[in-house]
């Protein structure tokens, strides 16, 4: 159970890091820590949910990262909420909300920045240029400024969870990531701040992601070979059914490797990501499945 069962705001990197060494210094438990840029909906009340299930103190922190957006992205008009989030965190059982402002994050100028190469090659590595270092950056010094034991993202993002991991391992940051999974509506459309921007036609045609991912894993599932063409195929075919998806990308590869293969692949595991502009509304989805039982 949380230790602390009001929710406490800090806006400075100094008060939260005085918080949790006082947490740390009258408590043998963990720190549980949730990333995110709020706006927050039930996929990050789940990761709130998991964190306090393992945790003693759970820190959640909302900033909206101007490193991790490109020049003609949505930065600006990214949904923002706080007194709602403050709700929605407190609900899900909270600690402690870090909600710094981007002079607190970034004194000028940034001179060091963390980049990952490998898992970011493809997917919104290719098609949002200079994203991935501006996560890896922010990630990495919320981690140094939290020091959690356990981190926790969601699954909808797989190819951030991949460099998230690779960025741990290779600069040897003491923390478990806990991958979480993807919660859906009701329909299937995987939860997402940026839903708030779509128009009513938009929503309803934006079912077919999950609907073309699961018909990925039901192709799957009958498959002893698995081709990475076929399954590309098959998804893009169903997504272009609704005329107002534009397809950014669809890939079959490895993972969390991120590798391109053509039949049998090295891996046990692959991810069909997907990523499609609805209007000016970019939604990603993705499915993770065993080829190998
Ligand atoms: N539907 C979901 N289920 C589980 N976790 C989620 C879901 N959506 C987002 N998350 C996770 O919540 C964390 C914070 O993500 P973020 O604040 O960017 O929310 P988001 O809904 O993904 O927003 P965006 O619309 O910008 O993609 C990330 O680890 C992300 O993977
Ligand atoms: C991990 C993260 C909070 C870093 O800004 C963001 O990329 C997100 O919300 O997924
Ligand atoms: N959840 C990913 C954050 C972004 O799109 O910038």
């Amino acid at each position: 159970m949380a230790a602390v069962h009001t929710v406490t705001v800090v806006h400075t990197i100094a008060e939260l890091r005085a918080r949790i060494k006082t947490f740390r210094r009258s408590s043998e438990q963990t720190v549980g820590f949730v990333p995110t840029m709020g706006y927050l909906h039930e996929g990050h009340a789940s990761l709130l949910k998991k964190a306090c299930a393992q945790s003693g103190l759970v820190v959640l922190s909302i900033f909206v990262n101007p490193l991790q957006f490109g020049p003609n992205e949505d930065f600006e008009r990214y949904p923002r909420n706080p007194e709602r989030d403050l709700a929605v965190a407190e609900a899900a059982g909270a600690d402690l909300v870090f909600m710094p402002s981007v002079e607190e994050m970034y004194p000028q100028p940034i001179r060091t920045t963390v980049s990952v190469s490998g898992v970011t090659e493809r997917l919104c590595g290719a098609s949002r240029p200079g994203h991935f270092d501006g996560v890896a950056t922010v990630v990495s010094k919320l981690l140094h400024i939290v020091q959690p034991d356990q981190a926790f993202f969601g699954m909808k993002d797989a190819q951030q969870v991949a460099v998230i991991e690779q960025m741990v391992q290779d600069l040897n940051l003491d923390v478990e990531i806990v991958r979480c999974p993807t919660l859906r509506e009701e329909d299937g459309l995987a939860m997402s701040s940026r839903n708030v921007y779509l128009t009513q036609d938009e929503r309803e045609q934006a079912l077919v992601l999950s609907q073309a991912l699961n018909k990925a894993e039901a192709y799957i599932a009958k498959q002893a070979v698995i081709s990475s063409k076929a399954l590309v195929d098959l998804v893009s075919s169903h997504i272009r059914t609704a005329p107002l998806a534009d397809i950014d990308y669809v890939e079959a590869l490895t993972y969390p490797t991120l590798q391109p293969f053509e039949t049998s692949p090295l891996s046990d595991t692959i991810v069909i990501a997907v990523a499609v502009k609805f209007g000016k509304t970019r939604l990603i989805d993705n499915l993770i499945t065993q080829v190998r039982k």
